[in-house]
C-alpha cells in the first residue's frame, strides 16, 4: 500500500533522511521509531507529499504521491484544526476539502470518536485527547485508505493513548493502512512491524519481536536496586557492558555474551551485596538505547 523507495532529504548542512525505504502492506500498522531529530517527521512529510525528496520515489496504492492525495489522511504532531470553530464546523471544513458533503457520515463521526457531546464547543477549549479524536476524525473524514499519524499520543495519558490505539486496531482490522511516528516504547510494541531511524538512516527494520535479533549476540541481567551513581558509573566503565539504563528500582545490564553472571555479581557486590541479580530478555527499550548509543 505504502511503497517507498531510497528516499534522501537535505537541509542546508542536515542530511535529515540518508536512503530509506520501506514497502507497508494494506491493513498493516508500521511504526517509525526514533530519538529526536532522526528524521521521522521528515520522512512522513515525504510520503504525504508535503515535501518532495532530493531522491527516491512515493507510490501509495501503486500511484506517485501527488496523484494519491485523496487515498490518504494526514494527522500532524500539532493540533491542525481551527481553535476558534467548532467540533461539527471543523469536521465539516476539513470534509469539504476532499468534495465530502455528507452531513450522516460525519454525524457517525462524531459518534464514533466520541465528539457528540463536544460537537458545538470550540475546538480550542477541548483536552489534549479529545482534540486528538477531533484530529483523527478530521483525517478520516473522506474515508482514506492510509492514514499517516505523526507522534498520534505525544503528551495523552496512558488511559486515553490506549482508547486511541484501539482506534487504530478497529481501522487496521476495517483495512486501513496506518503509518505511526513514536518516540514511545510501549507505542512502538504496538505495531506490526517498526523500522528505527537514526541521524536519517534506516539501523533496524521487522516485527518489534524480531528487531531484537539486530543486537546480536548479548545478555541482559536486571539488578533489583536503587539508583546509585557508583554502581552505574562503575557499570559504564565495565569493559564487558554494552549499554546501562536503570528503570525506577531496577537497573539494566545489557553484556557481551562472555559476561556472565558471577561477573555482574562481582561488579555489583561491592556497591549492592543483598541486591537480587537475574537474567532476562532484552527489551524494544534496550534494542533501541543500544543500537542508538552505539552509533553516538
Ligand atoms: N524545514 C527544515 N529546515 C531545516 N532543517 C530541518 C527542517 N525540517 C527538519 N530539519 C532538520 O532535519 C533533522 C530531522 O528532523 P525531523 O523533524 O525530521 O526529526 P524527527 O525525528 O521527527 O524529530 P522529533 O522527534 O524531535 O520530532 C533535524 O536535524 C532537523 O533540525
Amino acid at each position: 500500500m505504502i511503497e517507498a523507495e531510497h528516499l534522501r532529504k537535505r537541509f542546508n548542512s542536515t542530511l535529515a533522511v540518508d536512503d530509506v525505504g520501506f514497502h507497508i502492506p494494506r491493513g498493516e500498522i508500521f511504526g517509525l521509531l526514533g530519538p529526536n531529530a532522526a528524521g521521522k517527521t521528515t520522512t512522513m512529510r515525504m510520503l504525504c507529499g508535503l515535501i518532495a525528496p532530493d531522491d527516491g520515489t512515493v507510490r501509495i496504492d501503486g500511484k506517485p504521491v501527488q496523484k494519491a492525495k485523496s487515498c490518504f489522511g494526514y494527522v500532524a504532531q500539532s493540533f491542525g484544526q481551527y481553535e476558534e470553530l467548532s467540533v461539527i464546523e471543523n469536521l465539516r471544513f476539513y470534509a469539504s476539502m476532499y468534495g465530502v458533503h455528507d452531513a450522516e457520515r460525519l454525524d457517525a463521526l462524531l459518534e464514533r470518536y466520541a465528539l457528540s457531546a463536544y460537537r458545538n464547543k470550540r475546538a480550542g477549549t477541548l483536552s489534549g485527547g479529545t482534540k486528538r479524536r477531533l484530529a483523527l476524525a478530521c483525517a478520516l473524514s473522506h474515508d482514506p485508505d492510509v492514514l499517516f499519524l505523526d507522534e498520534p499520543t505525544a503528551g495523552i495519558d496512558p488511559v486515553t493513548r490506549k482508547q486511541l490505539w484501539d482506534d487504530f486496531y478497529t481501522l487496521a482490522a476495517a483495512g486501513k493502512t496506518l503509518f505511526v511516528t513514536t518516540h514511545y516504547m510501549e507505542e512502538a510494541q504496538r505495531c506490526r512491524r517498526i523500522a528505527i531511524l537514526d541521524h536519517g538512516q534506516m539501523i533496524a527494520e521487522g516485527a518489534p519481536a524480531a528487531i531484537k535479533s539486530e543486537l546480536g549476540e548479548v545478555r541482559v541481567f536486571a539488578v533489583r536496586v536503587d539508583y546509585d551513581p557508583a554502581l552505574t558509573a562503575a557499570a559504564e566503565n565495565h569493559p564487558g557492558i554494552r549499554l546501562v539504563n536503570q528503570f525506577g528500582s531496577e537497573l539494566r545490564l545489557m553484556t557481551m555474551p562472555e559476561m556472565g553472571r558471577e561477573a555482574v555479581d562481582a561488579l555489583v557486590a561491592p556497591f549492592a551485596p543483598d541486591a537480587a541479580v537475574y537474567e532476562t530478555e532484552p527489551n524494544l527499550e534496550d534494542v533501541f538505547m543500544a543500537l542508538t548509543q552505539e552509533r553516538r
